[in-house]
């Protein structure tokens, strides 16, 4: 007899894996079905979304998206209601799920009951499970009876593995009853425009033609980054505005006014965070290096986009490079023997030079990195040579490139490293409801070991003075500000960069910010924490 699917357990766990062969036939429920019992056995969401679209008429899509989406974020709650509504166990995943089906009609999209019912039990037929046609017909009668009640009930229960909901609890105690609650609505859509290409205001004054509405959103990020000058223990305090468009609602893209030529990007607000944040770190240790000038190295900036695919934060940071070229980091100035060794006296002489790395160790999504920045016009710019790179970032090592650093082989190389790391990605499940389904708890010590050992292969690759911003996109404490604590442990020459309270995103971590994704309007469970090298 099969097993039933258990809350307590990521399906991929389960003895009874639902067959894998994703037959796109049949009706829009049937095909629905069919593509969570997929999902059940291993797939991810953005594997069997196309495939599955593809396969229906334009007008059924909407449908088709609303109910595969709506069941996946409600997933754990649906089935604790199921386990309450049946008489015996049902042991059957695939008409488990065709009920799960039936339930979200009712309880969660506007459709009507008879059709809702009708429907459902003609899909556990299409899908070869005709002897469980009355089962799933007296269950969602009973349902309809007061679907008020049970949608009350199964709004009750998080929609969570349980795993996930008690690390949730012991991580975020306060913010737990709307964390988990989050979690379970979808996410709002947000827009990067290209700087390189337009403003914000003429972008949005374009989606306004279109008939697309969109608010400006402004994150205010604070740092106390070190000194210029050598006294390194003296602070600066540098505010930096992010600015994002949040559209009203979820369009596609090919709606939004030229995005195929690379006006606009789609992405998180607080993924937006990064590219300015390792951008403006990058600065700060260029202005220090012109005023210096006592390195042979600083004709050229290293830096590094580590596990960079698809390119969203990478296309990001270029747009900034390129908008930026004005700035003390594109410049080297040259000490005047006739002057003192007063730095303002350094006259600039050079462009400099930005040698930016990227790589991820998955050779499809380098493809799309590539298509990425083709549509985004930044492949190919005058002053930043860019090799993208498909390797491991647990083992592989930054090529020299001055003379110098060539004559050291241990030389560090990269003035600036981003490195979003790979993670559970618990803090973007309202995007990705399948995350729920897909990770089981031993993930969570599995995805710390590999960040942990990209951290250290990374960081002897960062120069004395020069930065590592690392990133994730989980909600988990063990991944980020604990990650941060133990790696702050064992490197003695590694500080964390405060983030001062003037920062209006994220809540304060002892190492870094940490964003929930609590608010329906706000953005995803991003961390960050910016690490700077010190002799
Ligand atoms: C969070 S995603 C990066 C998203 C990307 N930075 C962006 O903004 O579009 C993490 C990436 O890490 C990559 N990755 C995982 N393990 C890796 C490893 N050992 N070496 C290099 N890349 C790795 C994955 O392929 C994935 O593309």
């Amino acid at each position: 007899m099969r097993q039933p699917a258990n809350a307590s357990n990521s399906p991929r766990n389960n003895k009874n894996k639902p067959s894998s062969n994703l037959k796109m036939v049949g009706s829009v429920r049937a095909r629905v079905i069919r593509t969570l019992l997929a999902i059940q056995n291993g797939q991810s969401l953005s594997s069997v979304l196309d495939p599955l679209l593809n396969s229906l008429h334009e007008g059924d899509k909407g449908f088709a998206h609303a109910l595969l989406l709506t069941t996946l974020r409600q997933w754990y709650a649906l089935e604790r209601l199921l386990d309450t509504l049946a008489d015996n166990n049902i042991d059957e995943v695939e008409v488990r799920t065709t009920i799960q089906v039936g339930l979200t009609q009712l309880l969660y999209l506007e459709v009507a009951d008879h059709a809702a019912i009708h429907e459902t039990v003609e899909a556990v037929k299409e899908i070869d499970f005709a002897h469980a046609s009355g089962l799933v017909n007296a269950i969602l009668r009973k349902v309809v009876k007061n679907t008020n009640k049970f949608r009350k009930k199964c709004d009750k229960n998080h929609s969570l593995p349980n795993w996930l909901a008690y690390q949730l609890k012991q991580d975020w105690s306060e913010e737990y009853p709307a964390l988990t609650k989050g979690l379970r609505q979808p996410a709002p859509m947000f827009l990067r425009v290209n700087s390189t290409i337009n403003s914000v205001d003429a972008y949005q004054k374009s989606l306004v033609e279109a008939d697309v509405s969109a608010d400006l959103v402004e994150l205010v990020s604070e740092l106390q980054l070190p000194n210029l000058a050598d006294n390194e223990t003296a602070n600066i305090i540098t505010s930096i505005i992010t600015q994002s468009l949040r559209l009203e609602q979820t369009t596609a893209v090919a709606g939004l006014p030229s995005f195929a030529e690379g006006a606009a990007s789609v992405q998180d607000m607080h993924a937006q965070l990064a590219a300015p944040l390792i951008h403006q770190a990058l600065i700060n240790k260029g202005n220090a290096d012109a005023l210096k000038n006592d390195d042979a190295n600083t004709a050229e900036l290293h830096i590094l986009d580590a596990c960079a695919a698809p390119g969203g934060k990478l296309a990001h940071w270029l747009e900034l490079l390129n908008a930026d070229k004005q700035s003390a980091l594109f410049h080297v100035k040259q000490k005047d023997s006739t002057d003192d060794k007063n730095a303002a006296a350094s006259k600039e002489i050079d462009s400099r030079a930005i040698q930016l790395t990227a790589i991820d160790n998955e050779a499809p999504r380098i493809t799309r990195i590539h298509e990425n920045l083709e549509r985004l016009n930044l492949e190919k710019s005058e002053q930043i040579n860019l090799n993208i790179v498909c390797t491991d970032a647990t083992r592989w090592q930054g090529m020299a490139q001055s003379k110098k650093q060539k004559a050291d082989k241990n030389a560090p190389v990269f003035d600036a490293i981003l490195l979003d790391s790979p993670c559970t990605a618990t803090g973007v499940i309202r995007r990705h409801p399948d995350i729920s389904l897909l990770r089981a708890e031993e993930d969570v010590e599995q995805t710390a070991s590999l960040q942990a050992e990209i951290l250290d292969n990374l960081w002897p690759q960062v120069k004395v003075g020069g930065y590592l911003l690392y990133v994730t996109c989980s909600i988990l404490k063990q991944e980020n500000v604990e990650q941060m604590q133990a790696f702050l442990n064992h490197h003695t020459n590694a500080t964390a960069i405060e983030f001062t309270e003037a920062c209006s995103w994220g809540i304060a971590q002892e190492v870094g910010r940490q964003c929930l994704p609590i608010d329906s309007e706000s953005g995803d469970g991003f961390y960050y924490a910016l690490l700077h090298k010190q002799k």
